[in-house]
């Protein structure tokens, strides 16, 4: 159960597309899909969705093929689009209603908690709100038939800071309650925060697929240590940490995914002030982006 790609290949008639893709996203699980401009991660979810039939190998929802079963899929999954196509002579809760309706939903709770908890009128007409409204629009929309499964196409794009902050308060909470996530994204920090594994796309090819946890074990921290003494210093130089420089009573201090015999060398020490940089999980993925100049 949960979502199967399975040797997905579409190709246009410009030759991009998506080729030969396969991965799965488990039940329960968060699944980060990652790649710049161009990749294929819209075209990836357009399949999921049913809106688009492959050339060749499949895309399944809870065992179910996207293509055939389109409107099952379509009524079943909490789907937010890259763009989203309103009705814009209509208002926000309009759009709402004729969704709920089309989906048969009788349970207005969950969208009247996201409308409330994303602060906006839901009376504006939609064709007077800012790229940021229309988009906690259709983040309500997607979620609030309380989906098991959600497909969600770079979601906080339009979003000012406290509102992705809002978001990823969102998703934590449905993961919690076991649902099943993919969202594709940019925005490193979100899926930091949020998802189990990452799948990276460039060029129409999954070139990585990485679990989050193991990323951040191997995320190097460095430390910049102001010490209070000469003793100190020559302390830490001596204890076998990876120094990277020093500077009179400040050294800075390499560490990766083991801790404990820093914090024991720290403690023996005065430290008048402690300040840590992280390497970002931007850092860590950029390789995956960079393009193979040489076979240009
Ligand atoms: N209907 C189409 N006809 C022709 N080419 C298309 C079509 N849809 C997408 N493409 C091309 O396929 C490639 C993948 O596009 P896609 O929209 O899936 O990328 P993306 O990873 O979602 O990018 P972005 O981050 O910019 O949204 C691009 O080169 C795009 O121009």
């Amino acid at each position: 159960m949960g979502i199967q790609i399975s040797h997905l290949t579409k190709v246009f008639p410009n030759d991009k597309g998506i080729f030969d893709l396969s991965f799965e996203v488990n039940q329960g699980e968060v699944f980060g899909y990652l790649g710049p401009n161009g990749a294929g991660k819209s075209t990836t979810i357009r399949h999921l969705m049913g809106y688009m039939k492959p050339r060749t190998g499949f895309a399944k929802i809870n065992g179910l093929d996207c293509w055939s079963n389109s409107p099952e899929i379509q009524k079943v999954v909490g789907y937010l689009p890259g763009e989203i196509a309103f009705f814009d002579n209509m208002n926000g809760l309009q759009f709402l209603e004729l969704l709920g309706g089309m989906r048969g939903m009788k349970n207005k709770k969950k969208r009247d908690e996201l409308i409330e908890r994303f602060q906006f009128n839901v009376k504006t007409p939609i064709r007077k709100m800012s790229k940021g409204m229309k988009q906690k629009v259709g983040i309500v929309a997607a979620f609030m038939h309380d989906p098991e499964i959600l497909i969600l196409d770079e979601p906080t794009s339009g979003l000012d800071p406290l509102m992705q902050s809002m978001f990823i308060d969102l998703i934590l909470e449905e993961k919690s309650e076991g649902k099943t996530i993919l969202m594709s994204s940019h925005i490193f920090q979100e899926i930091d925060r949020t998802c189990d594994r990452v799948g990276i796309i460039r060029d129409g090819r999954l070139v990585a697929i990485e679990n989050v946890q193991h990323l951040q074990s191997i995320q190097r921290k460095v430390f910049d240590i102001s010490v209070r003494n000469q003793e100190d210093l020559e302390k830490i130089k001596q204890s076998g940490l990876r120094i990277l420089s020093e500077n009179e009573l400040r050294v800075k201090v390499a560490v990766q995914g083991e801790y404990n015999h820093f914090v024991k060398v720290l403690a023996e020490c005065q430290i008048n002030n402690l300040d840590i940089h992280a390497q970002s999980l931007e850092e860590i993925f950029m390789h995956f982006y960079e393009r193979e100049e040489k076979a240009r």
